[in-house]
């Protein structure tokens, strides 16, 4: 008769890596919320798309697809960790890695505002070498020792130092995954954060607001920017990145469509504006740029025109 395998609690580093786990459909779904609502500003390189972001911006109905995936996560975790003890989950996002991003060596526990964390499940969106290169994951000890992302396939893993790992830098193209971070101290769930967030949204914005397509700008404290750091704004070179370039109301050079030298940029960032696309302007006026960077895939503007982004105002001088 075979010896059964050990408990997994005894393992040195437990961890499992399941194919399949979502099907290309799901992959796809969750890389268009991910279009249409990610923000900049989690990390340096990475755009995310949270929960609690969708659901306060006025796009709970896309919270809809991560339902079941969160409930199938949590039933493989609480299966392959033998878990006799609730389980919340306490964050889900879809986080795209784009050229540049990588992350050392970790394990996912491993600051005191951390320590809740006991389970990780990352589910890969897109394909190492089809849609990007670099990004793939590393384990310091055990089996398997590296995972190259699969779309559809999912790597669970205990969030503690018996699993530490690192992810190697993207070089080219945009890697993309939901990953999930399980509790055990329900003070972290973010269920009922999510349910605070839609109560508010759906009660307190006039009907005409909610039935816009366009997500409601998230608050200023949900996203840090490393412009006072390190002197580089990751909103503006995302929009650089995206050909927008910013048009002040007092150019009249459609051109040039150049920022005079007395309007700094970065203030502008912080500013009411529009969004444009070659003689198109957009009637919508955004809180910020953040606002718009949020909006701008619904609006398909990533087209091959030229893109610029106009301040507040007397548009009409920028398209003569
Ligand atoms: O995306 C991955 O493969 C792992 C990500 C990771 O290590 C993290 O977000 O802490
Ligand atoms: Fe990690």
């Amino acid at each position: 008769m075979a010896a059964s395998p050990p408990p997994i609690a005894t393992v040195d580093h437990p961890r499992l890596l399941l194919h399949g786990f979502l099907s290309p459909e799901t992959c796809k779904e969750l890389e268009f919320v991910h279009r249409s609502c990610g923000t900049a500003g989690y990390r340096p390189s990475v755009v995310s798309t949270s929960l609690p972001h969708l659901a306060a911006t006025g796009c709970g109905h896309l919270l809809l697809p991560f339902v079941p995936i969160r409930e199938q996560l949590r039933d493989a975790v609480e299966s392959f960790f033998s878990c006799h003890f609730d389980l919340f989950v306490e964050f889900t996002g879809l986080i795209s890695w784009c050229k540049g991003a990588s992350i050392g060596w970790h394990s996912d526990d491993n600051k005191p505002y951390l320590r809740q964390r006991v389970f990780t499940a990352v589910c890969y969106l897109n394909n190492h070498g089809k849609d990007y290169k670099g990004g793939i994951l590393r384990f310091q000890d055990g089996e398997p020792s590296c995972v190259v992302p699969v779309a559809g396939d999912v790597v669970i893993y205990t969030a503690d130092s018996r699993n530490v790992h690192c992810v190697d830098e993207v070089t080219e193209g945009e890697r993309l995954t939901v990953t999930l971070w399980f509790t055990r101290d329900s003070a972290y769930d973010e269920d009922p954060k999510l349910l605070a967030f839609l109560s508010q949204t759906s009660l307190s914005y006039e009907p005409a607001f909610q039935n816009s397509y366009i997500p409601l700008p998230a608050s200023d404290n949900m996203y840090w920017f490393s412009y006072d750091q390190s002197g580089f704004d990751i909103r503006y070179a995302r929009l650089h990145i995206l050909g927008f370039i910013f048009c002040a109301s007092s150019d009249q050079d459609s051109n040039s469509r150049s920022v005079p030298a007395s309007e700094d940029p970065i203030e502008l960032l912080g500013k009411p504006l529009r969004v444009g696309r070659r003689y198109d302007v957009f009637e919508k006026i955004f809180a910020n740029s953040l606002h718009a960077l949020q909006a701008r895939r619904c609006l398909w503007l990533q087209a091959a025109w030229p893109l610029w982004v106009t301040a507040s105002g007397d548009w009409t001088a920028a398209q003569t």
